[in-house]
């Protein structure tokens, strides 16, 4: 039976090798061609992504905006250009893939805008990683010259880090779920959304970089999906990671999940947001499961969930 799939693009589902656009569209093809294998299979997609990679280039690119007539944008804005150039090339990328198929189904990316709070603590306390990996010495003299915030990545190199609150609202969530029961493909909440808050004077943007997962947790939880997939490099999650007695993890029950995470056991940045919104997701949707994995993997989904799989304690089988 067809399940509504909440699906949440990580890094290499956009971006692999080749950083520029041409580049970008090459691999997102081949993302929206796995993708499509799932509408193909009666799945029913809500799809969401990241843009850390993106975003922090653009950021970088600001650092030399210095004039009047080439002004430096906002952080908020620099998400909303994100959000646009990849929903862009993935809307085409799945209209592509779905006539490709002779699926006569539509995608729309929808400008989204996540309502966090102004006093969230994140605003203190830069944790999210945005754009290419440097080594030490090259973060150092980048923080030196700009009085950025870089930290290691999980073994993976040095990064800017950028304040990443924590989304309360889809402020258009109302538009995704009319064009999701109309039938349509939506991508929303890209990059996180782009941060806003409320003011006396309306909407108004703030510079941050919400995190994907949470905001794909939302709006799983909102769509009442029956499965959350947070796609991203890794097959499966582990304990002990980048130990010599690491350990997959492939069925887990939310309190095992939790216990993992009061234990340490994720990195900040990576996959501690990751585990995170997994346990958002299903603490408000008692029968629905979630998934991290790889894009690879997704395509086993005919026949089962694969990757680590985690679902309340008391799920029932049959129930949906
Ligand atoms: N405990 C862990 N288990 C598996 N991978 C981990 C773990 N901790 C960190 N990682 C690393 O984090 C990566 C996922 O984080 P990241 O690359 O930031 O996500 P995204 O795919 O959304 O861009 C994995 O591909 C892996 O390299
Ligand atoms: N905004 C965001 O979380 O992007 P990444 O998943 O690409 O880091």
């Amino acid at each position: 039976m067809g399940k509504k799939i909440v699906v949440a693009l990580g890094g290499n589902a956009i971006l692999t090798d080749d950083p520029t656009a041409l580049g970008q569209q090459k691999v997102l093809k081949e993302t929206a061609e796995k993708l499509v294998a799932l509408v193909k299979q009666g799945h029913e997609l809500v799809i969401s992504h990241g843009n850390g990679p993106q975003v922090g280039n653009l950021l970088n690119q600001q650092m030399n905006a210095d004039s009047e007539i080439n002004p430096a944008l906002p952080l908020d804005s620099c998400v909303a250009m994100t959000q646009g150039s990849i929903g862009f090339w993935l809307q085409n990328a799945m209209n592509e893939a779905l006539k490709e198929e002779n699926i006569d189904k539509q995608t729309a990316s929808i400008i989204t805008q996540c309502l966090v709070d102004k006093d969230d603590p994140a605003f203190m306390n830069p944790t999210k990683p945005v754009g290419p990996f440097l080594t030490e010495e090259e973060a150092k003299t980048v923080a030196e010259k700009d009085g950025s915030v870089y930290i290691e990545d999980a073994g993976r190199g040095w990064r800017k880090v950028v304040a990443s609150p924590k989304p309360l609202e889809i402020i258009e969530y109302p538009i995704v779920e009319n064009l999701v029961k109309n039938g349509f493909i939506t991508i929303s909440a890209g990059g996180g959304g782009i941060p806003v808050i409320k003011t006396e004077e309306g909407i108004k943007g703030i510079e941050a970089v919400i995190d994907k997962d949470f905001a794909a947790a939302k709006l799983a939880e909102l769509v009442k999906a029956d499965y959350l997939i947070i796609l991203t490099g890794v097959d499966y999650v582990f304990i002990n990671y980048g130990k010599e007695n690491q350990k997959k993890l492939e069925d887990v029950t939310l309190t095992e999940l939790k216990e993992y995470i009061n234990q340490n056991q994720f990195a900040a940045g990576s996959m501690l947001p990751k585990v995170e919104a997994v346990v958002n997701f299903l603490e408000n949707s008692p029968n629905a499961k979630a998934v991290i994995t790889s894009l690879d993997n997704i395509a086993n989904l005919k026949d089962e969930l694969t990757g680590t799989v985690v679902k309340n304690n008391n799920y029932l089988e049959n129930a949906i």
